[in-house]
């Protein structure tokens, strides 16, 4: 029934089937029957923008491992600087499914002066809204899934949910460093999952190139977007960049694998142009982009098709290869 489904397009695209530009659409999502929510095999997510705090799925490689890396974490630098400055920002960006959680644990439980941001997912899953008919009846609760409702009307919602993803990420960004942060002496790290940047040059504007948002909606996007990002200044600036690369059939089957309700309908093109604007923006960097210290920013690229998830020596060179970079920031 679901296989069913799958193939079969969007009313709202094929509304929009006579107009070029528009029909290429089809080929990326196919509507499949609303679900349940359900997060199978997720994590402690960051509900209130609070770090990650479950182990991974070996806590007791992790486990030793981090101790091992958090004493290769301190060093002399000077504890008198000011605490917050200190602190490095660093986003993990890549594709859809490419492992990012997962590789986000393994941060998380390897050193203790790296706090890793999770994105915000469940909040997308979960926009509770109230509406009061009138004074004296109590408001009505409902809850909606952007998430879903942006995979199943891409066009009506991806303009919505970019808003809402972006401020959520901007939130996160503006979240201080916890306190066991400013007080380490070693080298004190945040980690976001993805950003606001990549909200802008790999999934607005990949929604932009799709038709799913206009021209109108882009540059309304694209104004507040580079306002606040200016008015937040350094507030949001990050110093470096892990991006995890894998070919786009590997997301798949790792998409397919985790069954995250809201992504049956997405197609392997749809992974293929966000790897090509992933690969745009981080390796060739002809993307346009509007920040001068985000041209300039380091970039620490890893092979996520490796199986990290499982494999504790592949776990400990990359742990290696992220406190280097880290350091070196
Ligand atoms: N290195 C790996 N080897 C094998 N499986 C992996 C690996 N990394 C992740 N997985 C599996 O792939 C699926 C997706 O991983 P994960 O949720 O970490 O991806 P993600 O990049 O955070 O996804 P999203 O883009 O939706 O936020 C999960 O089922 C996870 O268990
Ligand atoms: N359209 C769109 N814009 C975003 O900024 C964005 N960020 C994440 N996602 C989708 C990918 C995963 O399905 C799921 C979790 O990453 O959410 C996005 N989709």
């Amino acid at each position: 029934m679901v296989g069913l489904y799958r193939y079969v397009m969007f009313s709202q695209v094929l509304k929009f089937n006579k107009q070029p530009g528009l029909t290429q659409v089809k080929r990326y999502f196919c509507i499949v029957p609303p679900v349940q929510f359900s997060r199978p095999g997720s994590f402690l997510r960051a509900e209130n923008n609070t770090a990650i705090t479950q182990a991974t799925t070996n806590p007791c490689t992790m486990a030793s491992q981090a101790k091992k890396s958090c004493s290769r974490c301190l060093s002399s630098k000077a504890s008198s600087q000011d605490g917050k400055a200190r602190v490095k920002r660093v986003s993990i960006e890549g594709n859809i499914a490419i492992g990012k959680s997962t590789f986000a644990r393994l941060l998380q439980s390897a050193c203790s002066d790296w706090e890793v941001m999770a994105e915000p997912v469940s909040k997308w899953q979960n926009i509770e809204s109230e509406t009061s008919k009138a004074v004296d009846e109590p408001p009505q609760k409902t809850v909606s899934n952007l998430l879903q409702m942006m995979y199943q009307e891409p066009q009506r919602w991806s303009y919505t949910f970019q808003t809402y993803s972006c401020m959520s990420r901007l939130r996160t960004q503006l979240q201080p460093p916890p306190a066991h942060l400013l007080h380490s002496e070693g080298t004190p790290v945040q980690v976001y999952e993805r950003s606001v940047y990549s909200d802008r040059y790999i999934f607005a504007l990949n929604m932009f190139e799709l038709g799913c948002i206009n021209s109108t909606e882009w540059a309304v996007y694209q104004d507040w977007h580079t306002f606040l990002v200016e008015q937040f200044g350094h507030q949001v600036e990050l110093e470096g960049i892990i991006y995890l690369t894998a070919q786009p059939a590997k997301c798949m089957e790792r998409l397919e694998q985790r069954r995250r309700s809201e992504e049956q309908g997405v197609k392997l093109e749809y992974l293929e142009k966000l790897h090509v604007q992933h690969e745009k923006w981080l390796v060739e960097k002809s993307t346009l982009t509007h920040f001068e210290k985000l041209k300039q920013i380091p970039v620490l690229q890893l092979d996520a098709s490796a199986e990290f998830q499982s494999d504790p020596e592949v776990q400990k060179q990359f742990i290696t290869k992220v406190k280097s970079f880290f350091d070196a920031l």
